[in-house]
């Protein structure tokens, strides 16, 4: 690889802003390693930035949703405070566009993309007693768990995945368990707490089977920055990985065709089958779980906007609206 010239303003080192939870210092760290990689003459600066839904502990609708996380980031990136800026992708709101100017620049090669069950002892999932507390703030995980256990209650938990963990572990927490991305463990190092991993099959919940199918973006780091920024551009799209790329592309255009609002009932999921085609599932649920819509499909890996609106259009003719509204903000 041959990497760009990149002369940041000033000849000052490239500035990476991040959440200061620790998985997000760790996925910013990769960012910056990649950036040494690709090109090694480039220094970084992780510059770390509170963001209030970080710090607030309610609804978090009523911050903003979603896009709480990611609000305080765009207003440093597009005043020039951070030069880019590293995103879980799963939390990138499919409702709003991108701070004015700014456009992703990098889709990391993407990771593992199960949700596990997460306990202090092991139990397996089949095994929790009926009326065991599972912590998900989740309308995804929440449904899909629903339609396997109904007999489970599930509780809202934030914070961070670190702190989350704590919480599971105190004696008197309540929680029997908890569902959390797999690829987030693995990035914060957490390997000793027990795992389940949930497969992604679509299963019908009369098999007696769990299935998780994931969020649109799950296992994701997308790097963003200023458009204008065209030598920043550049070296992005050195650390771009096109597959992910385009797997993206299916599932967003998917999710912004739904009109998917913070925290949708939406599950979606692309991948690129053996012949080489592009294949994208979409799950639309209803808040227990008792209701869904689905459709799959598969088509050309140039035009991944075009199977993403195939397949939101064919939801949506399903009753896909109904239920996304009724699950409210
Ligand atoms: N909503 C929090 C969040 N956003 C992204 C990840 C995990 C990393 C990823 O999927 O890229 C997590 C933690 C979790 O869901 O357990």
């Amino acid at each position: 690889m041959t990497a760009p010239l990149l002369e940041p303003p000033g000849g000052r080192p490239l500035r990476i802003g991040s959440r200061t939870s620790l998985l997000a210092t760790v996925q910013a760290r990769h960012v910056a390693e990649l950036i040494h990689e690709y090109a090694p003459g480039v220094a970084t600066e992780i510059v770390p930035i509170r963001v209030s839904a970080d710090v607030w502990d309610g609804d978090l609708s009523r911050i903003g949703g979603k896009g709480a996380f990611s609000k305080e980031i765009d207003r440093a990136l597009v005043a020039g405070e951070i030069d880019v800026a590293v995103h879980c992708m799963k939390d990138v709101p499919g409702d709003v566009p991108l701070a004015e100017g700014t456009a992703f620049g990098a889709y990391l090669e993407r990771g593992d993309v199960h949700d596990v069950v997460v306990t202090r002892d092991g139990t397996p999932l089949a095994d929790l007693p009926p009326g065991s507390v599972v912590g998900t703030g989740s309308v995804r995980r929440r449904a899909q768990l629903g339609m396997y256990r109904p007999d489970l209650r599930t509780e809202r938990i934030r914070g961070n995945v670190d702190s989350r963990l704590a919480r599971l572990n105190e004696d008197g927490s309540g929680y029997a368990a908890l569902i959390l991305a797999r690829v987030g463990l693995d990035r914060i190092g957490e390997t000793a707490q027990p795992q389940e991993v949930l497969p992604l099959e679509f299963h019908q919940a009369d098999e007696g089977v769990v299935s998780m199918v994931p969020a649109v973006g799950a296992g994701v780091i997308g790097v963003q920055a200023r458009q204008r920024d065209l030598a920043v551009m550049s070296l992005l799209g050195g650390l771009n990985h096109d597959q992910t790329a385009r797997h993206i592309l299916a599932e967003r255009s998917m999710l912004h065709e739904l009109r998917g609002h913070c925290n949708s009932p939406i599950a979606g999921y692309a991948t690129t089958t053996a012949d080489g085609a592009m294949s994208l599932h979409g799950m639309v649920f209803n808040r227990d779980g008792s209701e869904l819509v689905r459709f799959h499909c598969s088509g050309s890996p140039d035009d991944p906007a075009a199977l993403g609106s195939e397949v939101a259009a064919e939801l949506l003719r399903l009753g896909a609206r109904r239920l996304i509204d009724a699950t409210g903000g």
